[in-house]
């Protein structure tokens, strides 16, 4: 393929944008600044201040894209993957997580130097990356006997706050008698003059640490196996102390992808907290199974929902030969912990019981109740997970919800000395994503969906938005400004209905597994009983839920409809069929997450697409445009589109197979029409469905 370098041309007007002769054996181009940058370091420097413009070009058609894919993760962050060229930037962050896997200025640029372009680094890069990579591994940060270090380069702290001075007087204090572990290695004190400081409250940890990341300083968050001996609860005895008898089993191989995420969280022999994403369906729970081998010490896996921690204990069997009496279960409705532990175990819980855990025990403490009441049991549970325990290792899945306001203070508050946050879309619509670098780590690793497509991990969604115009039955609604907006009339467009029921008989005769997503609950209602298929949405009971995904994997159903609890509660591997036609507003990561309920790669399936993802939304209306914010999310990642405008009286692009589109259907869409216009409920009541596992959403 010959190289488009057209895409250079708006930048070629100056030196630095000049290319190599041989510039087609490489594949990145880095785009010099609009500005010079380089006097605004200094004078910004304690201002957190970073430019804005250091994007890098990829060829991602060229013979050396994934080798580089692997370099780019480590020093940029991607901003999207269109079909030829994606695009990366460097940021303030994205140096974060170069150092935390310890390159350094000269690596870095002797990388771009390899692979790109240019003839020469543009300056701004060289500047910005010198700039920003100059304090690397001066600041650690420790848990130890449950309370937290900073090991810091004095001066670097001394710049940021006066630990004389409130606040920082009563969060901080130096330490005269370090933990044997902190102290400096020779090669270390060569570099940098550290100091040891403990913070004396843990719940002000994050006004430390967010402030020392902010200002470029590569906070590391070091695990130390430090426990040669441990307290026997019963007897208080010291003990020798016991690992976790957990080993993987013979089928467990991790895959390539999992490989390189493990590699980097453990840089160095000591393992660093990190947040990893990888795609829905790319294994998520097997990388956090695999870390937890590797640990062997107190682990606690956060779930999003009550329903995952189920599914993680499952998986822990399936992979590893922990018995199952060393995994507990501790949730609002299952609490399978009911005395102190003697030895190493895994807790599976959730962020919403953690977080009512520290509600639980402030109260407890304000009160100064009796903790060895017998029938207290469960705030006795409470306080030994919370203050006595010491977590070596916490798996937040989902970790796009420690960066919620309520859920944060579990990551300041709880034991835990290494923290692995795992998702598939790290985005908040609130914008506090980036909390997640000093909440968690830094993104020590980003699997690319295209290559796990391409590579047979995941499979291949065929990827449509049908846009449908109003139905002129509802002509009036949208004339009159109480409706128009309305997202349940624009979810159940009756235009919509012909449509998606022939997409499901479609798919039907093919024998695939078809999802139909719609957050309006009347209209899920309404449509579902139509067409004949069950819903399953919050208000439906636990039984019914489970006998309707029960006949759905059996193969006596293969048509379900249901609200945003299907996003991602329900476990629905074989589904490979998503069609929406409501959706949460513009959020990407609920279109992230339903993409992800069909990409599981099923075994035997032939064609060049093995999943569809259809969304059908109403031309001309707010869900329109809310969705072209979604769709974009997943063009970002480098999923392609088709848009299909369906226009029966203009010439329907869309050509609908006779054998489909049967009597019943026309029947049904007519009958709809009727109804409408008889008594139009289901499209003038919003009722978004109230999930039954309501988390701290974005
Ligand atoms: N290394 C591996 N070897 C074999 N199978 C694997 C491996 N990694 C993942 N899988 C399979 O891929 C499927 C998806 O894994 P998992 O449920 O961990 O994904 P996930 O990323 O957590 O998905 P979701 O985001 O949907 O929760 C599982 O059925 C698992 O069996």
């Amino acid at each position: 393929m010959s190289v488009p370098v057209q895409y250079i041309a708006d930048y070629s007007n100056t030196p630095e944008a000049r290319l190599k002769k041989n510039h087609q054996k490489y594949c990145l181009y880095l785009k010099p600044a609009d500005r010079d940058y380089s006097s605004s370091f200094e004078i910004q420097e304690n201002r957190g201040f970073f430019p804005e413009t250091l994007y890098i070009f990829v060829e991602a058609f060229h013979e050396k894209y994934k080798e580089v894919y692997e370099f780019l993760i480590k020093i940029a962050e991607p901003v999207n993957k269109p079909n030829f060229i994606h695009v990366y930037k460097i940021t303030l962050f994205s140096m974060y997580t170069a150092m935390s896997l310890n390159l350094n200025a000269e690596k870095i640029i002797e990388s771009l130097m390899q692979y790109s372009k240019n003839e020469v680094i543009p300056k701004s890069f060289i500047e910005f990356i010198e700039n920003k990579t100059k304090k690397a591994g001066s600041a650690y940060l420790y848990m130890i006997k449950k309370n937290y270090y900073l090991k810091i380069h004095q001066e670097f702290l001394e710049k940021i706050i006066r630990i004389d001075e409130e606040p920082y007087k009563s969060i901080i204090e130096m330490e005269q008698n370090p933990p044997q572990q902190l102290l400096q290695t020779q090669e270390e004190s060569r570099v940098w003059n550290f100091k040891f400081y403990r913070i004396k409250q843990k719940h002000n940890l994050f006004q430390i640490t967010e402030k020392i990341i902010k200002e470029g300083i590569s906070l590391i968050n070091e695990y130390h196996d430090d426990k040669e001996s441990q307290n026997d609860l019963s007897s208080n005895v010291q003990i020798p102390y016991k690992k976790l008898d957990i080993e993987l089993r013979q089928i467990t191989q991790p895959r390539i992808y999992q490989q390189k995420a493990l590699k980097n969280i453990f840089v160095c022999e000591k393992p660093r907290s990190a947040t990893i994403v990888l795609p829905c369906g790319a294994g998520k729970t097997l990388l956090g199974i695999i870390v937890t081998e590797k640990i062997k010490g107190n682990t606690i896996v956060i779930c999003d929902i009550d329903t995952a921690t189920k599914q993680w204990k499952n998986e822990f069997i399936r992979w590893t030969t922990v018995k199952p009496d060393r995994i507990k279960i501790y949730t609002g409705k299952t609490k399978n912990l009911q005395e102190k532990q003697t030895k190493p175990f895994i807790l599976i819980t959730t962020f919403k019981q953690l977080s009512s855990i520290i509600k639980s025990n402030k109260l407890q403490k304000e009160k100064r109740q009796d903790m060895d009441t017998s029938s207290k049991y469960e705030t006795k549970m409470d306080h030994y997970i919370q203050e006595e325990m010491e977590w070596d290792l916490c798996i937040a899945d989902e970790t796009q919800y420690s960066a919620a306001s309520t859920y944060k203070k579990i990551f300041e508050e709880f034991n835990f000395k290494l923290k692995i946050g795992l998702t598939a879309t790290p985005y908040r619509e609130d914008n506090k994503i980036d909390d997640l670098f000093h909440v968690i780590g830094p993104k020590l690793y980003e699997a690319n969906i295209s290559e796990l497509i391409q590579d047979s991990y995941l499979a291949k969604p065929y990827c449509v938005v049908f846009r449908c115009k109003m139905h002129e039955c509802c002509e009036d609604f949208m004339k009159d400004r109480k409706f128009k907006n309305k997202p349940s009339l624009q979810s159940g467009n009756p235009e919509k209905f012909k449509l998606l029921y022939y997409l499901i008989k479609f798919h039907e005769s093919r024998k695939d597994k078809i999802l139909v997503f719609c957050d309006q609950i009347p209209v899920l209602k309404y449509y579902s009983q139509k067409m004949g298929y069950p819903a399953i949405y919050g208000e439906v009971g636990l039984l019914e839920k489970l006998v309707w995904l029960d006949l759905f994997r059996k193969g006596e159903i293969n048509t379900l409809f249901l609200s945003r609890v299907g996003d991602t509660a329900l476990d629905l591997p074989i589904a490979n069929v998503c069609i929406q036609i409501g959706f949460q507003f513009g959020s990407r990561r609920q279109e992230v997450q339903r993409l992800g309920r069909i990409m599981r790669r099923k075994e035997g399936q032939k064609g060049e697409y093995n999943a569809f993802f259809y969304t059908i939304v109403s031309k001309n209306t707010e869900q329109a445009q809310f969705y072209y914010r979604r769709q974009k999310s997943l063009m970002d990642l480098g999923i392609n589109f088709e848009v299909i405008d369906i226009d029966e009286q203009n010439g329907n692009k869309f050509k609908y197979d006779p054998d489909i589109l049967d009597q019943k259907i026309i029947r049904a869409s007519d009958e709809i029409i009727k109804d409408v216009k008889k008594d139009a409920w289901f499209l003038i009541q919003d009722q978004p469905d109230k999930k039954v596992d309501e988390q701290d959403d974005d």
